[in-house]
């Protein structure tokens, strides 16, 4: 199906209210939509430009700031806090490029207009791969986007900003003594008014004449007329004569922190797509919000297929203890979704039809099953149902059988991971993450480059994604005190030993890496938890 067609869908399923809609969710005190909004993302009215928004105006009030546009923010992205890695798709470079690709998509955008994979057999060789891959999993995701919803600080966490964040006010929103001490007027001595002084939290009150002093706490509001403020500490009060003295020169608005200093209403602090961290809600509260514009989590299904796994006790009688169904759910939470308890449905090809069928998630990630044994049955129940294979097979090791489908047109993805518990691990960082990132708005998570202690031998024909542990530079232990990975053992399709101890996946090349030469690494997503941003317009 076309992306066009897929946007659509989307955005009529998820959409929340009518355009132009915004009342509902919205507080009290929230300016209603001005005359002749126009329809935002997801069907989210947005006015084309915020009112007493001139930078520069300090007489800019709090209205119909809150409505914002959006259009600066596409630069918004984020940046490691390891070295970036030149953001272009990755290439697994594979010396023969004709493998026997019959059923595996050659478009990398699938999403894109026109463009259609439809349904295939099981992979033939190698598939796409691993970083046509990725791209085509955050296409999907970001043509599949939701509707833009409104959540209270105090659950905005995590979230990504669906609309830049605007300044609601001016900061500070009034001429506000950066010391405590004396709000003075003209040159000194000045004259000690003989009241309690100015705290914060104090209205307005009336200007300080001339040559007078009033005691001032840090935060308080400066009075009309004042010319500086001086530090306690800085200050001599001759109280027999009244009198306060200046021990060092005064400077004209010496520690008056003027209104606007930060922002002004109306000024873009945050560009869309910026992940809410606490530092984001801090400034969110400061610049005038209750409430953040964010993409929706993502809502996600686990199924967890095979006869063999057991959920509780010790291995026994050919029997395996469940090691995904405990790590996929917290995986994906940490790649920002909201997902539902794993349901596990044994290797019963009609559970699965029908659990596909019933699901109301945007992603339903399966385990298992993916290959061609007699009781896998992803594929065969994908063909039943009419889905589309966007995704048939990644040249990646582990985790080459993984899959990426549509289960019907407008409907819910499904990534289906291989059983092998690292090859799971490689389908969730290649297909989950970049399709949960397109989905939740942020920017997926991109390789840097890093050098790598030892050898890492490379798979003939696919990339290979190996556990690794960074060292920092000056660690005890690093070669030359320079920070590098250490490949680490344990790392066949089948063990989770390594990556268990791992903070990063090392993407190797069919050529493999050298002993003190760069490798690209792929984040773990609980080693870059609070992903930052760049674009801030300030
Ligand atoms: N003839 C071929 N056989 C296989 C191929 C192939 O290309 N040709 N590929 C192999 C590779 S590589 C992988 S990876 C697996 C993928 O298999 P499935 O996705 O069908 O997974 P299963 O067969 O169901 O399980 C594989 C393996 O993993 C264990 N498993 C499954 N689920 C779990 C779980 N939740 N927790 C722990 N362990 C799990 C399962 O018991 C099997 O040992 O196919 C290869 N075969
Ligand atoms: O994809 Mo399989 O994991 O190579 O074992």
């Amino acid at each position: 199906m076309s992306g066009a067609a897929l946007a659509g869908d989307r955005s009529s399923d998820l959409s929340g209210g009518l355009p132009g809609d915004r009342s509902a969710g919205r507080p009290a005190d929230r300016p209603a939509a001005q005359p002749g909004a126009s329809s935002g993302v997801g069907g989210v009215a947005r006015p084309s430009e915020p009112s007493g928004a001139r930078p520069g105006d300090p007489s800019a009030g709090q209205s119909g700031s809150r409505d914002a546009g959006t259009s600066a923010g596409s630069s918004a992205g984020r940046v490691s806090h390891r070295p970036v890695a030149a953001p272009a798709p990755h290439s697994n470079q594979r010396p023969d490029p004709a493998p026997d690709h019959r059923s595996a998509p050659r478009d990398p955008d699938p999403a894109g207009a026109g463009s259609r994979a439809g349904s295939q057999s099981a992979p033939s060789g190698r598939g796409l791969s691993w970083g046509e891959a990725r791209v085509v999993a955050g296409r999907v995701g970001r043509v599949g986007r939701g509707r833009t919803e409104w959540v209270g600080l105090d659950r905005a966490l995590g979230y990504v900003l669906a609309e830049p964040l605007v300044a609601l006010t001016d900061l500070p929103s009034f001429d506000t003594s950066a010391m405590d001490g004396w709000a003075v007027a003209g040159p000194g001595p000045w004259s000690i008014r003989a009241d309690d002084g100015i705290l914060a939290g104090h209205t307005a009150r009336d200007p300080l004449p001339d040559g007078d002093a009033v005691r001032i706490a840090t935060g308080a509001r400066i009075p009309a007329e004042a010319t500086a403020v001086v530090r306690s500490e800085h200050a001599h009060a001759d109280e027999a004569k009244g009198l306060l003295y200046a021990q060092r020169p005064v400077s004209q608005g010496q520690d008056i922190r003027p209104r606007g200093q930060e922002c002004r209403s109306g000024e873009h602090l945050l560009p869309v797509a910026t992940v809410v961290t606490p530092a984001v809600l801090g400034l969110a509260a400061a610049a005038g919000y209750d409430e953040l514009p964010v993409r929706p989590r993502p809502r996600v299904d686990v199924l967890v297929l095979g006869d063999e796994l057991l959920t509780e006790g010790l291995p026994h009688d050919g029997l395996i203890r469940d090691a995904l169904g405990p790590m996929i759910g917290p995986w994906v939470r940490a790649l920002g979704a909201q997902v539902s308890a794993p349901r596990r449905l044994g290797d019963d090809a009609e559970a699965l039809r029908q659990a596909l069928t019933d699901s109301g998630a945007d992603l339903i990630i399966t385990t298992g099953g993916t290959a061609a044994g007699p009781v896998d049955h992803v594929h065969r129940v994908l063909a039943r149902i009419g889905a589309e294979l966007l995704v048939d097979g990644v040249a990646v090791r582990p985790g080459h059988p993984m899959l990426l489908a549509r289960l019907s047109p407008g409907g819910p993805c499904l990534v289906g991971l291989p059983g092998n518990p690292l090859a799971a691990v490689s389908g969730l960082l290649t297909l989950a993450g970049p399709l949960l990132a397109g989905l939740a708005g942020r920017t997926p998570d991109e390789p840097y480059r890093v050098a790598v202690r030892d050898d890492v031998h490379g798979h003939p024909h696919d990339t290979r994604l190996v556990p690794v542990v960074h060292r920092a530079a000056g660690e005890p232990g690093t070669a030359g005190g320079q920070e590098h990975v250490v490949p680490l053992h344990y790392n066949g399709p089948a063990m989770l030993r390594g990556i268990a101890a791992a903070d990063g996946l090392a993407v190797v090349e069919p050529g493999g890496v050298r002993s003190g030469t760069e490798v690209e690494i792929l984040d773990l997503p609980w080693a870059s938890a609070v992903p930052w941003t760049e674009g801030c317009f300030t």
